[in-house]
């Protein structure tokens, strides 16, 4: 068996807590499991939710996400950062502030309603996203209805991606991926820093169980940067592992089951 090296490149997860194991916190953590990295989280929030929607969500409060932070970079220390689901203006602009003073890589996945429509982020928090929170991220990863929250332009083709990927790219991230999942056809996504554009393409798997998507390609991308891969090779790696996380997607609950993070592992058995 090969020995693992002494130090493990180290990702960490800002986010919330899916209780139905799809999103969140546990895909975050699933996702670097399955690509060999040590994951670490942060947690913002709880929420109750499964396959049919979020029956509940309960906020952290601002200290407690502070202290958690403190715990693993000033110990552990981390190789890139991902954030997720931030729940307020008031944890928005904590975690902003924590990021301004870290030299690792950070993956900002704006996230603002579930695949069901229910808010994980407050509509006054919009602002700290913008102003404090974008600015920070060495890549964000807006699906099309975030790029309509954050920009105000609302894509229906890929010229229309090209537009909102300026825009966002206005508010300060160093790279932007616009995920066009949302869209019909066989689903493309942008990824710019404004000199370089990268559409990625991948065939659309009809499973229906797609609850995380947004949330496997964020972490998935913070684990190639973790591993010193530059930015368009780690999201092209990001891009593969999450259709792959779709294709093998769980029939579980009534509604959207939960992608399967493993399906590497599976296959390889
Ligand atoms: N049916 C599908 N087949 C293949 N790839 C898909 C499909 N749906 C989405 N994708 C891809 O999955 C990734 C995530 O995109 P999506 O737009 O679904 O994120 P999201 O809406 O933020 O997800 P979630 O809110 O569930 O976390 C993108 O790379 C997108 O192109
Ligand atoms: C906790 C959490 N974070 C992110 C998402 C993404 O939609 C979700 N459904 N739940």
């Amino acid at each position: 068996m090969p020995i693992p090296p002494a130090v493990p490149p180290r990702v960490l997860t800002v986010a919330g807590s899916d209780s139905g194991g799809g999103a969140g916190i546990q895909a975050d953590l699933k996702t670097m499991l399955a690509l060999g990295v040590h994951g670490m989280s942060v947690l913002t929030a709880v929420t109750a939710q499964n396959s049919l929607g979020v029956q509940g969500a309960w906020e952290l409060p601002a200290e407690a996400v502070r202290a958690q932070y403190r715990s693993v970079v000033d110990d552990m220390g981390v190789s890139a950062v991902k954030t997720g689901m931030l729940s307020s203006a008031a944890l928005v602009e904590t975690v902003a502030a924590l990021l301004a003073a870290t030299d690792a890589p950070v993956v900002v996945d704006p996230v603002g309603v579930s695949k069901h429509g229910d808010a994980l982020l407050a509509a006054e928090a919009l602002e700290s996203v913008r102003t404090r929170l974008l600015p920070v991220a060495t890549v964000a990863t807006p699906n099309l209805d975030e790029v309509a929250q954050i920009t105000g332009v609302t894509v229906t083709d890929e010229a229309g991606m090209r537009r909102a990927a300026d825009r966002m790219l206005g508010h300060g991230p160093r790279w932007v991926v616009i995920k066009g999942g949302h869209l019909p056809g066989d689903p493309v996504d942008l990824l710019t820093d404004g000199s370089q554009e990268h559409w990625l393409r991948a065939p659309r798997h009809d499973n229906r169980h797609t609850h995380g998507t947004g949330c496997t390609l964020a972490s998935a991308i913070a684990c190639g940067l973790a591993r010193g891969q530059d930015v368009p090779t780690a999201v092209r790696a990001a891009k593969a592992y999450v259709t792959g996380a779709i294709a093998a997607g769980f029939a579980l609950g009534a509604g959207i089951g939960p992608v399967d993070h493993g399906w590497q592992l599976r296959n390889a058995r």
